[in-house]
């Protein structure tokens, strides 16, 4: 089981992360695009990325904006993989 990251590990993690906050377990960032098809576009590619890491994240989507929820369930927390997606989500919104 990976191993969870501790609260300073998270917190230096959260500095290279701009758009994400920590709520709880989780790291959370809130993504609106232009136009409902660009946000579901990014949801799609967001998808591939998760697939190909095998680490899926939540996604609530409300039209132009998509809340992106990142835990590691099998671990109960938040280890490694999830600052690791939040910085492969941010590059596929363009940042
Ligand atoms: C069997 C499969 O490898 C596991 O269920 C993976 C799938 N995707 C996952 N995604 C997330 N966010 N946490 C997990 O623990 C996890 N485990």
């Amino acid at each position: 089981m990976a191993d969870l990251l501790s609260d300073t590990e998270i917190d230096a993690a959260l500095t290279g992360l701009p758009g994400w906050s920590r709520e709880g377990d989780s790291l959370v960032r809130t993504i609106e695009s232009a136009t409902f098809p660009d946000a579901i576009a990014l949801v799609s590619r967001v998808a591939e990325a998760a697939e190909e890491a095998n680490h899926h994240p939540d996604i609530d989507i409300r039209w132009r904006k998509v809340t992106y929820t990142l835990s590691t369930h099998s671990a109960g927390g938040i280890t490694a993989a999830d600052p690791a997606l939040a910085r492969r989500i941010d590059s596929l919104a363009g940042e």
